[in-house]
């Protein structure tokens, strides 16, 4: 299993989809139940993913108290969680329905409750199917990160990807 994010020397061509929404729309849910971003799920962060310029997307989260690791900070799972869902949607700019392979967590500051995280991913590279983003976290200030992700993701067949698994999803409803 490969486990280094090494970016290829050139990426295949990418363009942006026609069918992505425009900058400072928002990305559609890709699943009401999905722990990231779905409206639906019991316990979840619901991110709202806002399509940006070029291959960029965005996000914003108030840290609340749940998220805790401790104390008075957020949990590095929850930060991460946060990330593969940014940095998995941002593929979709250039449509590619992906999963995540490959996630490296850079964690430069604590990151208190309270805070509004404001999240920025971007795809850089392509590669057959490996999409290679990169996402930051700041709390205001764009020039001083509180975390950074880098990640591959692998683009999928969606319906052959998920076909063992999607009735599971239904009966996991609470
Ligand atoms: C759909 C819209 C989504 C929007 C937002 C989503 C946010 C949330 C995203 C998630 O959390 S997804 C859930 C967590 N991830 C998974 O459950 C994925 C589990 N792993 C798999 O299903 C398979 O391992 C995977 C699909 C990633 C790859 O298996 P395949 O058999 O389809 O592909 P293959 O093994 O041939 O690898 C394809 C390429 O990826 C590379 N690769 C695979 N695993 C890798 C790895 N771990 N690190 C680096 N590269 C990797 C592999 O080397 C190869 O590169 P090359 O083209 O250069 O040969």
């Amino acid at each position: 299993m490969e486990n280094a994010f090494d970016l290829p020397a050139v990426s295949d061509p990418m363009s942006r989809h026609p069918k992505i929404p425009g900058p400072g729309e928002p990305i559609r849910l890709h699943h009401s139940l999905c722990y990231g971003c779905g409206d639906d799920a019991p316990i979840g962060l619901r991110l709202k993913v806002i399509a940006g310029e070029g291959f960029t997307v965005s996000a914003q989260m108030v840290v609340e108290q749940w998220m805790q690791g401790g104390p008075g900070v957020i949990h590095g799972g929850v930060l991460t969680a946060a990330f593969d869902e940014i940095l998995g949607t941002a593929p979709l700019t250039i449509g590619a329905p992906v999963v995540t392979a490959h996630l490296e967590v850079d964690f430069a500051k604590p990151i208190p409750l309270g805070s509004t995280l404001h999240l920025d991913a971007e795809v850089l590279a392509k590669e057959r199917r490996k999409v290679f983003v990169r996402a930051s976290a700041h709390l205001g200030d764009p020039e001083n990160p509180v975390a950074t992700a880098h990640s591959i993701f692998v683009e999928i067949d969606l319906k052959k990807h998920f076909a063992a698994y999607r009735d599971d999803a239904a009966q996991s409803r609470p």
